[in-house]
């Protein structure tokens, strides 16, 4: 697919994801099991539906939305950074299999097309629903727009309060941890990289 180009915009992304393995069913016996074997009854009438539940919501958080990424001819010649930030960023840590949530700062450097603004928060949360590090979760984001977007140069900082480390083992809540990746311009030239950092607001931190 060849986003660099006046062809049709990219089809709708298609990767083999959990949602083509989905067993919901099986899914709902496996958190009655697990419910179980930690100690709960699923008698009382406010945990019969329990497991059904938790079936549909992981199922939720680890089902990527296919979505067309939609480019436009940049017939201005716009050159400065494109950048959304505080899109809310939400995944799972493929330690724990608990959430983190935070925010994102997404960015690039327009070439020959300029994308969809919605497909900047889209991205984000196309590659959270999935087990993650923040740090693939990061550079995979970047590494996508650089490949189908082929844009000069590309941003992304995002920073997340991991609940396997806040609600649980050391507790340290309210910690954030910030990851980066740049490409491009924004990275090999320090003026550009100062006003993405400036501008994501990771500096003001
Ligand atoms: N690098 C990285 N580590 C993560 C991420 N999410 C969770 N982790 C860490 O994965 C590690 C798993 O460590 P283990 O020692 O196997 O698990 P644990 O005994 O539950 O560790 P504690 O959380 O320290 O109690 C922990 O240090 C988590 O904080 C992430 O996105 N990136
Ligand atoms: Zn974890």
């Amino acid at each position: 697919m060849s986003a660099g180009t006046d062809e049709q915009p990219a089809p709708a992304l298609h990767v083999a994801e959990p949602a083509d393995r989905l067993d919901l069913p099986g899914a709902e016996d496996a958190a009655a099991d697990f419910l179980r074997a930690l100690g709960l009854s699923l008698d009382s009438e406010s945990l019969r539906a329990t497991p059904g539940r938790m079936a549909r919501a992981w199922a939720e958080m680890l089902t990527p939305r296919p979505f067309d990424l939609t480019t436009f001819p940049n017939d201005e010649g716009y050159d400065e950074l494109v950048l959304a930030r505080d899109i809310p960023l939400r995944s799972v840590c493929e330690h724990h299999l608990l959430p983190f949530v935070g925010r994102a700062c997404v960015a690039y450097l327009p070439g020959e097309r300029i994308l969809g603004l919605s497909k900047l928060a889209r991205v984000v949360e196309h590659f959270g629903c999935r087990p993650q590090t923040q740090e693939r979760l990061t550079k995979q984001v970047a590494d996508w727009l650089q490949e189908q977007l082929r844009p000069r140069a590309v941003g992304v900082v995002m920073s997340a309060e991991h609940s396997c480390m806040t609600l649980r083992g050391v507790q340290a809540i309210g910690a954030q941890t910030v990851t980066s990746t740049l490409l491009g311009r924004l990275r090999t030239d320090p003026r550009s990289r100062q006003e993405f950092l400036s501008l994501s607001g990771v500096m003001a931190a």
